[in-house]
């Protein structure tokens, strides 16, 4: 479903992606870990289309469209934090949103859909101005349920979120896979990434150095793989 061949992307003399191969089929949950600067924004900015790359292939949803148009009709992206119109509510945001991909929504549809996602029922029509980082990744995962999304692709969206919340979003984002997208997260938090995704890639300097299925970690054990990989390359 994500499918990025020999990604490369230069700043300059600097190569913040070299060579990257990664694949995400339907349905998984795929964790891209590394510390600062190793290369992931720049992964899914070109993903999405935002940054041009300098090299390799990306093709989302098996379309033969540039990443940038291929996105824009199979992909979501959230982004750490969820930009929405602060003077409307969250039914008017996503009313509006549902307004430019040409869908006419009745009330009923958006708050099924805000239901879904569980956004609480109080907030549906206050403002959006007032709402907290969690309430608005919310609303952009009903975003993504209205498009249909085949490729979901969140980045860091679980700084600075609350336990609760953070495990909500969690549930949301798995029951999003299990109906069949393929979902690409960038994260620091190794301990959600391990409850959450079924596979994970560690970059370092623009490189994928290690992958790993969870399923055949231990708890806590992405962490020390993580550090010792990390240990190792120095
Ligand atoms: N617009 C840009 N111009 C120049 N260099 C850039 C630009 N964007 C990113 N870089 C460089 O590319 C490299 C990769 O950056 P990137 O933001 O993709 O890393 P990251 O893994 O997302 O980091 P973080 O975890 O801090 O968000 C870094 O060396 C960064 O300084």
């Amino acid at each position: 479903m994500i499918r990025i061949e020999q990604l490369v992307k230069r700043y300059g003399d600097r190569t913040a992606v070299d060579h990257l191969n990664l694949h995400v089929a339907a349905g998984e949950v795929y964790a891209l870990l590394g510390p600062n600067g190793a290369g992931k924004s720049t992964t899914i900015g070109c993903l999405l289309g935002f940054v041009p790359p300098d090299g390799g292939t990306i093709t989302l949803a098996g379309s033969p469209l540039p990443p940038a148009a291929a996105a824009v009709k199979h992909a979501a992206y959230i982004a750490e934090n969820v930009a929405l119109y602060d003077r409307l509510t969250g039914v008017e945001n996503v009313e509006f949103f549902m307004r430019l991909l040409g869908q006419k929504p009745s009330r009923e549809r958006i708050e099924t859909l805000l239901e879904r996602a569980g956004l609480p029922a109080h907030a549906w029509h206050r403002l959006a101005q007032g709402y907290s980082k969690g309430m608005r990744q919310k609303v952009g995962i009903v975003m993504a349920l209205a498009k249909g999304a085949q490729v979901l692709v969140l980045d860091e969206p679980t700084s600075g979120l609350d336990p609760e919340a953070s495990v909500s979003f969690g549930t949301l984002i798995r029951s999003l896979a299990d109906d069949g997208a393929a979902v690409l997260m960038a994260t620091h938090d190794l301990f959600r990434a391990q409850e959450l995704a079924d596979r994970c890639g560690m970059l370092v300097g623009g490189h994928l150095i290690s992958e790993w299925n969870l399923g055949e970690l231990n708890a806590g054990e992405l962490e020390r793989n993580y550090l010792d990989t990390l240990a190792s390359r120095v």
